[in-house]
């Protein structure tokens, strides 16, 4: 297994007055046992990679296009993100299935676009209340895997986040057993389409994680590590939860 990952998913929000949360993450983790990930709004991405430096925390972006340019207004591609000082890049979040209307098919393809760029793909995975009430989670998300993963997907390359969608921003979290009867499912996936190699893609939980509730998350089995929304806003709420990742390894 490669390096636990803590990602900080930003989503629409942070101006330039946040960058000062970032320089006080650098000060706390100058040499980290674990990866660090900021992803901000991609008008910050330059400036946040910027602002690191040499430093050891990473910079993603939010979502790519799948094509290296051409007439799509408003969108940027993964090239793009990657000349921005940009390591990682988030693709397929449930906010962008539910706003934007992308299937797994397109998911899939920013994935390819990340991966021929040379960002590692954090590809998001996840469930609806209504799908889990009705006992679908395991074969939606196992749908989602199938789909929306590259063939060229490797440990180096790809990572895969476990978001189900009634957690996010609500103070909801399913409970350890269900984190890890979903995490230990997608493992046996991976392992079953990539090879031995898939036993090192990271598979990350994120919804409602925060300070008080990331050490029983990690201590689930095939937890790799988190992305965060909410939490990672700040430095005082993102910091305890690398601690409590740093604290596993
Ligand atoms: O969507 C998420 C990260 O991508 C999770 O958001 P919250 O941590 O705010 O629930």
């Amino acid at each position: 297994m490669g390096r636990k990952l803590v990602a900080g998913n930003w989503k629409m929000n942070g101006t330039n007055a946040d960058l000062k949360e970032i320089e006080a993450l650098g000060i706390a983790w100058a040499a980290p046992r674990v990866d660090i990930v900021v992803c901000p709004p991609a008008t910050l991405v330059s400036r946040m990679a910027f602002s690191l430096g040499g430093q050891p925390i990473r910079v993603g972006g939010q979502d790519c296009h799948a094509a290296a340019s051409g007439a799509h207004t408003g969108d940027i591609s993964a090239e793009m993100l990657k000349e921005a000082g940009a390591r990682y890049v988030i693709v397929g979040h449930s906010e962008r299935r539910a706003d934007h209307h992308e299937t797994d098919d397109m998911v899939r393809a920013k994935a390819e676009a990340a991966h021929k760029a040379g960002l590692t793909a954090i590809i998001c995975l996840g469930e609806s209340l209504d799908q889990r009430e009705a006992g679908e989670a395991l074969d939606v998300v196992s749908g989602q895997l199938a789909a929306s993963l590259p063939e060229g997907a490797t440990a180096a390359n790809t990572v895969v986040a476990y978001e189900p969608i009634w957690a996010i921003g609500t103070g909801k979290v399913p409970s350890t057993e269900q984190i890890a009867e979903l995490h230990g499912a997608l493992r046996a996936k991976l392992v079953e389409r990539f090879g031995e190699d898939a036993k090192g893609i990271r598979l990350l939980y994120g919804g409602s994680v925060k300070p008080d509730n990331a050490a029983e998350i990690f201590a689930v089995e095939n937890v790799d590590g988190a992305l965060v929304g909410g939490a990672s806003l700040k430095s005082t709420d993102f910091s305890p939860i690398i601690s409590a990742l740093e604290s596993t390894v």
